[in-house]
Formats: structure tokens, sequence, C-alpha cells
């Protein structure tokens, strides 16, 4: 069969072979799109419209995808690349890599084997992982899934039912998960998301409509587990958190499900950068949307983030079952090993906000009107005040 490859790089993946509706030799997954295609192959159309689907236009779904295509990354030469090292803390726990599983709802979807395959696989590579609390398992059933020694975190949304978000805090930090992510950009409702809406009628969300700054903080006061606002849009919401003492922010554009149109994670950190450079020092950032290589782990490091999620990926990859989700982790782990090597900095930690390794000047200047080291007022371009007497003598 054909299968349309919806625009992502053609990588030479030979599908004429492919039945649809049965799962392609894993063998052919030679990178994490070709995940994808293995899923929209595999999948109904219904479940695959779920993992796919953005929202409205999916501008920010494409942007996510595409904006790596402006970023240009430095590989220095000179420099001993034997000794790869991909440790990485998140909230102080280590992790073999600076990537990890983001929350996606009903991994049940892909595989009968669900959450469970996604905790086990992540613990087997040592990566975090971070179920969903709309997962099609339970919290309990996905904790006891963990490998000894593993540490998850669990993602929780701020339902307007308060019993039943206490109740589920509980359950997490009672399962054994370290710490919250909890998602702060769909409150009240979710994203009206067309290409899901084809198949069912769109749900209620539940989520609570009046979760304001006073809400979040209180919120601080039913679990005794850290948390970590997930989906923070813009760099002024950053900064909240910042401000608030949370221990890290997460920025992410859920995929481009959620605001259409919103800035993707590289637009966010680089205004993080222009407006308060400081918080780099104050809080942890994590960032996810678009990541589906080494190349754009590193630019998310490079620009400040400590560590990177992947969502959709993850989820395709588990139409697999456990040995696709870890053929996923193998990929990227691959990808970037070989990337570091290349790029001459062996150890993850020296590309973490170093500026040196990348150059964002094209998104800047799309995004701010000018690279961001060019100070726009002493431009030779900008108008010059011109006096009420020149005004005259110009027309
Ligand atoms: C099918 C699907 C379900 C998701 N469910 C959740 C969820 O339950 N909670 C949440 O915080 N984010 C959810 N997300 C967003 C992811 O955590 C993550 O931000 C996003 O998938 C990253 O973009 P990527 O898919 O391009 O990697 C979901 C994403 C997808 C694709």
């Amino acid at each position: 069969v054909m299968i349309d490859k919806e625009g992502l790089p053609d990588t030479g993946l030979d599908t004429s072979n492919w039945t649809t509706g049965e799962l392609p030799p894993i063998s052919d997954m030679i990178d994490i799109n070709d995940m994808q295609f293995a899923a929209k192959n595999t999948l109904s159309g219904k479940n695959y419209a779920y993992y796919r689907t953005a929202a409205l236009d999916e501008v920010t779904y494409q942007a996510n995808l595409f904006i790596w295509e402006k970023i240009r990354l430095n590989g220095f030469s000179f420099v001993d690349v034997s000794d790869i090292n991909l440790n990485t803390s998140i909230l102080g726990y280590n992790f073999s890599a600076p990537f990890f599983i983001a929350p996606a709802a009903k991994a049940g979807k892909a595989s009968a084997g669900a959450e469970t395959n996604l905790a086990k696989a992540a613990g087997a590579a040592g990566i975090l992982y971070v179920p969903s609390i709309s997962s099609s398992e339970n919290t309990s059933t996905i904790g006891a899934a963990a490998v000894d020694g593993q540490v998850m975190f669990h993602q929780e949304y701020i339902w307007s039912n308060k019993t039943k978000l206490q109740d589920e805090l509980d359950e997490i930090e009672a399962a054994g998960f370290k710490a919250i992510f909890l998602t702060v950009d769909n409150t009240g409702v979710n994203g009206i998301r067309d290409r899901s809406m084809r198949f069912t009628s769109g749900s209620n969300s539940d989520h609570s409509a009046t979760f304001t700054i006073e809400a979040l903080n209180q919120l601080r006061n039913m679990t005794s587990l850290p948390i970590v606002p997930k989906g923070v849009k813009t760099a002024h919401d950053v900064k909240l958190c910042a401000d608030l003492g949370f221990p890290a922010v997460y920025i992410s554009n859920h995929g481009g499900r959620v605001v259409d149109m919103a800035p993707t994670a590289v637009e966010v950190l680089l205004d993080v950068h222009k407006q308060y450079p400081e918080v780099f020092d104050q809080i942890e950032i994590y960032a996810d949307g678009g990541v589906r290589r080494a190349t754009h782990v590193l630019t998310l490091l490079a620009l400040g983030a400590r560590a990177v999620g992947l969502g959709r990926p993850f989820m395709f990859a588990n139409v697999y079952g456990e040995e696709g989700v870890t053929k996923a982790i193998d990929i990227l782990t691959l990808e970037l090993t070989t990337t570091m090597a290349l790029m001459g900095q062996p150890d993850i930690a020296g590309y973490r906000g170093n500026t040196t390794f990348i150059n964002t000047r094209q998104v800047e200047l799309e995004y701010f009107g000018a690279p961001l080291d060019v100070d726009p007022s002493s431009s030779p371009t900008s108008i010059p005040s011109v006096s009420s007497g020149n005004a005259t003598s110009r027309q």
C-alpha cells in the first residue's frame, strides 16, 4: 500500500509490501516518523485520528513539526568524543536520557498492553514516563508495572469536581509516583479537534473553568508531591510559575491540541531568554511539541530545557507493544549519541543552555522582527524622528 506521509520528511520508507490493517515488520522502523506510518497503516481511522488530531487548522501542530528546518546546529571538530554521557537528572531523579514519554491519554487504543507497555519499556531503558490521568489503565496498575527502582511522575488535570481531584492526587502518591505534571492549558474545555470530531461528537472535558492563579497556589496544599505546571505557552506564564516557587515548569502547546496558532516551544524559550533570562537559574524547564529527532532534543536543550517530552511518537510505537516503545527509545538514543559525537560535545549537560551549538536567528527574525542580539532601536533602518519643519519639506 501507499501511505500518505502527511508532508513528513521522506527518508525512503518503502510501504509497497505493507497490507492495510496489518502491522508492518518492525525491522522497517528506522526512525520515529516510521512509527507514525506503521500506526496509520494498522489502526482504525478513528483510533489513528484520536492520536494524530490537533486543534482547528493545525497551524501549531505543523509549526511544531517543521520549526526545526529554520534552525542550524553547530558541530565542532577537534574534541575527544569517545565517552558519551546522556545521564540527566529531572527534579533530582537520575535518568539515562534527556527525553521522556509525555503524558498521552488512552494508550489502549494502540495495544492491549496499553500504558503497562510504556512503563516497562521506560523502566528497562531508565527513562522517565509520565502517564496521563486519562489513561486506559488505572493509576495503581501503571504504578505496579514499574521495575525495581524505576521513578515515574504522573499527569493530572484540574477537575471541576474537587473530591475527584483530591482522590486522584492521593491515589497517584499511593501508587508510588514521585511528582505531578499538572496540565494547565485546557482549563474548562478541550481544544476543538476536527480530525477526531469526524469520528466522535467531541466530549465535555469536566475541567475546571475557574482555575486562577490563586487556585493553582492552593492546589499545592492538596499533595505533598512536587507540582510541575504543564502546558505553559507564554514567557509570561513561565515567569509567573518561577516566581510562585514551583520547582519546574513544562512549556508545551499540548502537541497543537489546544490553542491553534500558539507558539512552538522554540519560540517560547527564545522569548523567555529575551524577557526573563533569570528564569533559567530559578527553575527546571521541560518542553515538548513535534520532537521527532535527537537534533530536536538538542535544540531545546541548547535553548535551556533540561528535559524534552515526546507524546505521539511513543503512542504510535506502542502498536508494536513494549518492543515498539523500546525500539523508539533505542532509535532516539542512537541518534543522540551519534549527533553528540558529531557535534563535538560528548556530555549532554554541555548542551543545556549553551547557545554556541545553535543558530536560531531565522526564528528570531520572524518571531521578534529582529535577531535577539540586534537592538532594533539602534538599527539604521529604524524610522528617524522628524521635526515638523522637515515633515513639511518632505511633502
Ligand atoms: C493522543 C494524545 C493524548 C494526550 N493526552 C494528554 C493528557 O492526557 N494530558 C496531558 O497533559 N497532555 C496530553 N497530551 C499532550 C502531550 O503530553 C504532549 O504535550 C504532546 O503530545 C507533545 O507533542 P507531540 O505529540 O508532537 O510530541 C496528549 C497528546 C496526544 C497526542
